[in-house]
């Protein structure tokens, strides 16, 4: 099989200050079709479709320098790192930037990529004085980046990660009363808002990334716009908000808060990006021919393992990997070797992964979304926006000049929606709802950037009441105790009631065990080389009911083991996935004390365990049909049991509860449990579709 590919090298990206301010107009006349730019060319040969024998990259020698193996930074001493700091764009507006800061509260800053906002702002406003007024909080929507931004910083502060400089995410906090700089997720600050809404504790707060419109970056834009008014209201100490992005649609964001943007001049190093030249129906291929012919003439597959044979490392980098995995593509890659980063959607903003020239963007980012008809929480590929792929192309440029190539074509980029849908739009809003109840805050009031559909707040209303969390949803909705202490843990509403119900069916020791475990990563270890052997090690943890209590099976195991390593080894289990739960475990149990909860254990009734799930995963009951396919009881999806599940492809029962919907090329339901039909009357009588389950009774 042959097939070309071709790379058109359209423009340098040296960005000038009327690039992208503002952002609607400027993207949309960058003018890098017409540029005249010279043409590379790669043409690549498929033998067997093994995807080797890939020709020479280009004849742009500009280009060629960039895609020669990285130079590696070694960590920089004291002076070296000042130079650096001095040499970023936002350095040279420090004193204007800091006037601005002095004389409004609110600020809108744009600036490019790399460009210094993130790890220089904050200092900035150290030596200010902002720091002795309260603490400098700055949100990032994504974990990784408020932990490897906050060990920048700290390094650029001299300082011990945690003390003057720290960052706090969902079940890790390391900060210290010293603390006066400290990163977080916006999921972790609105957790804060909660405990006090007027947020005392911080004198500046910078919701950082402003582009990438998360749920709760959303809901904070309002929440911090009011707590700066209620500051204000009662003469406290001004509360300082900035929001910053490179790509932010700054009018719309302008109207919103009622200010002028600023706009920061100038990048770090110029980044040349490159378009294909004909559209590419397969992502993944166009992204592996354009990497192996960056790497060229090395024999490569797929296998991480195989790559590192040839002078190359390869780090993976996704959310569902272990912490310390997604940090190692942090560290310095050995000398001797070219680095690769093979990263989803987390490395696109925010992130500096030392050593990195070039960026390939395949153009696609699987993407969350929620239909409220089925009431299905999806995964799917789909198109990246205009804004995120100048985002990854941000991630080269940063330590030296890069090279961005896009495996899509100018005129595709262009049919592109300018900047990402906001999540609010686009997901179920259960758990936001609640937050904003907890604040006092009745959503249809809430001051939103952009205001969910009628339709989305109506169904999460309506979810909320079906847990119990609120009651007259149709009418004056109000918050009642149970919902009050739904909001005070950091979970999914349903998984909440699941811990709330635990003490009235007596086993409060296992939801823990289990909620902990559902909160975290997958924690088997699956092994294409010894499969049969992971499989017969992972059976001895089966239970015959399904697949909560093999869980719950193996994490009651771990809890009495000692020597984990060896153990989770033995077993084939994933010890830091293990770890992590163990820690969620501890924190939910000091909550659940802290509320004064029932410790209770069932031992061994593990009945009482699967009809508590009912009491959060009611709406997630599916039941067995003639053609082995089963049908979800509320959405009415047909679906079939994942194939991780104990039950794929032995005993079918014939009502399930399962934890979630996955969608690849047909609907599968993952982590399933058998139930009994009658229990559903027992523990849910208010379930509105009770009259689809036979034998309620
Ligand atoms: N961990 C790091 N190691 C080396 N250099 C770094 C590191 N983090 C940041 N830098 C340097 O500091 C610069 C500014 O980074 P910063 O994250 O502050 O930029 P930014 O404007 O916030 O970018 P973005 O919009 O992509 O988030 C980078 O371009 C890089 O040169």
């Amino acid at each position: 099989m042959e097939s070309k590919y071709a790379l058109t090298d359209k423009s340098s990206l040296r960005l000038s200050g009327t690039y992208m301010f503002p952002v609607k107009r400027k993207l949309q006349n960058t003018g890098f079709e017409n540029d005249g730019a010279k043409i590379a060319k790669i043409e690549c040969n498929f033998k067997n479709n093994n995807r080797t024998d890939c020709s020479t990259l280009t004849q742009n020698k500009e280009t060629q320098n960039h895609i020669q193996k990285p130079l590696f930074i070694k960590l920089s001493p004291k002076i070296q790192i000042e130079e650096q700091r001095q040499a970023l764009p936002v350095a040279r507006v420090r004193k204007s930037l800091m006037q601005e800061v002095y004389k409004s509260d609110t600020l809108l800053i744009m600036g490019e990529t790399g460009s210094g906002k993130t790890t220089q702002i904050p200092q900035f406003l150290l030596a200010g004085g902002y720091g002795n007024k309260g603490v400098i909080a700055i949100t990032q929507p994504r974990r990784v980046a408020a932990i490897t931004v906050s060990r920048r910083v700290a390094q650029e502060q001299h300082c011990q990660l945690g003390e003057l400089v720290g960052y706090t995410v969902r079940f890790e906090d390391c900060t210290s009363p010293k603390t006066r700089i400290r990163f977080m997720t916006d999921g972790f600050l609105l957790r804060e808002a909660l405990a006090d809404r007027m947020l005392r504790n911080y004198s500046v707060i910078m919701l950082d990334e402003a582009h990438e419109r998360t749920v709760s970056t959303d809901v904070l834009f309002g929440v911090v716009k009011e707590a700066q008014q209620e500051r204000r209201l009662r003469s406290l100490t001004p509360l300082k908000l900035i929001i910053t992005s490179a790509t932010m649609d700054i009018d719309h964001f302008g109207e919103y808060f009622g200010v002028r943007g600023m706009y920061l001049e100038g990048r770090t190093h110029p980044v040349r990006v490159m378009h294909t030249l004909a559209p590419q129906t397969d992502y993944l291929h166009a992204a592996l021919v354009t990497l192996f012919d960056i790497h060229r003439n090395t024999p490569v597959n797929y296998d991480c393992n195989l790559v590192s044979l040839f002078g190359v490392r390869v780090f993976p980098l996704y959310a569902q990997l272990a912490q310390n995995k997604q940090l190692e593509c942090f560290l310095p890659a050995p000398a001797n070797a070219r680095k690769i980063v093979l990263a989803t959607n987390i490395a696109e903003t925010s992130v500096t992964i030392p050593g990195i020239r070039c960026v390939i963007d395949a153009g696609y980012v699987k993407r969350r979304i929620y239909t409220p008809s089925t009431g299905l929480d999806v995964l799917r590929a789909v198109r990246i926006s205009q804004a995120q792929a100048w985002q990854r192309c941000g991630r080269a440029g940063r330590d030296a000049p890069g090279v961005c190539y896009r495996t899509y074509t100018q005129q595709e980029m262009n049919a592109f929606e300018k900047m990402p849908k906001p999540e609010i739009l686009r997901s179920n809003i259960c758990s936001t709802v609640l937050q904003l109840f907890a604040l006092g805050i009745d959503c249809r009031n809430f001051d939103f950037l952009d205001r969910p559909s009628p339709e989305a707040i109506e169904i999460a209303y309506r979810k909320l009441e079906s847990l119990g969390a609120i009651r007259n949803a149709s009418d004056t909705p109000e918050l009642t105790p149970l919902g009050r202490q739904m909001a005070q843990l950091p979970l999914d509403p349903q998984y909440s009631k699941l811990l709330l119900s635990a003490p009235q069916f007596g086993c409060m020791e296992e939801m823990l065990h289990l909620v902990a475990v559902l909160s975290g990563e997958n924690i088997f270890v699956t092994s294409n080389e010894k499969r049969e052997q992971a499989a017969l090690a992972h059976a001895k943890f089966h239970s015959k009911h399904g697949d909560h209590l093999t869980l719950l099976n193996v994490f009651s195991a771990f809890q009495k083991i000692e020597k984990v390593k060896l153990w989770c080894h033995d077993n084939f289990l994933n010890t830091r996935n293990l770890l992590y739960a163990r820690e969620v475990r501890k924190q939910l149990l000091e909550i659940v004390e802290r509320l004064h909860l029932q410790i209770n254990s069932c031992g061994e009734n593990y009945d009482q365990v699967r009809k508590c799930l009912l009491t959060g995963l009611f709406d997630n009951i599916a039941e067995l049909q003639r053609d082995h396919f089963y049908m979800t009881v509320t959405g009415r999806q047909r679906a079939k049991i994942h194939p991780s599940s104990i039950f794929h492809g032995k005993h079918r029962p014939e009502y399930i509860i399962y934890t979630e919907v996955v969608l690849t090329e047909r609907n599968f339901l993952r982590q399933v449990t058998e139930i009994l039909p009658e229990w559903v009357a027992e523990v849910v009588p208010n379930f509105i579709h009770l009259s689809r389950i036979k034998n309620t009774c």
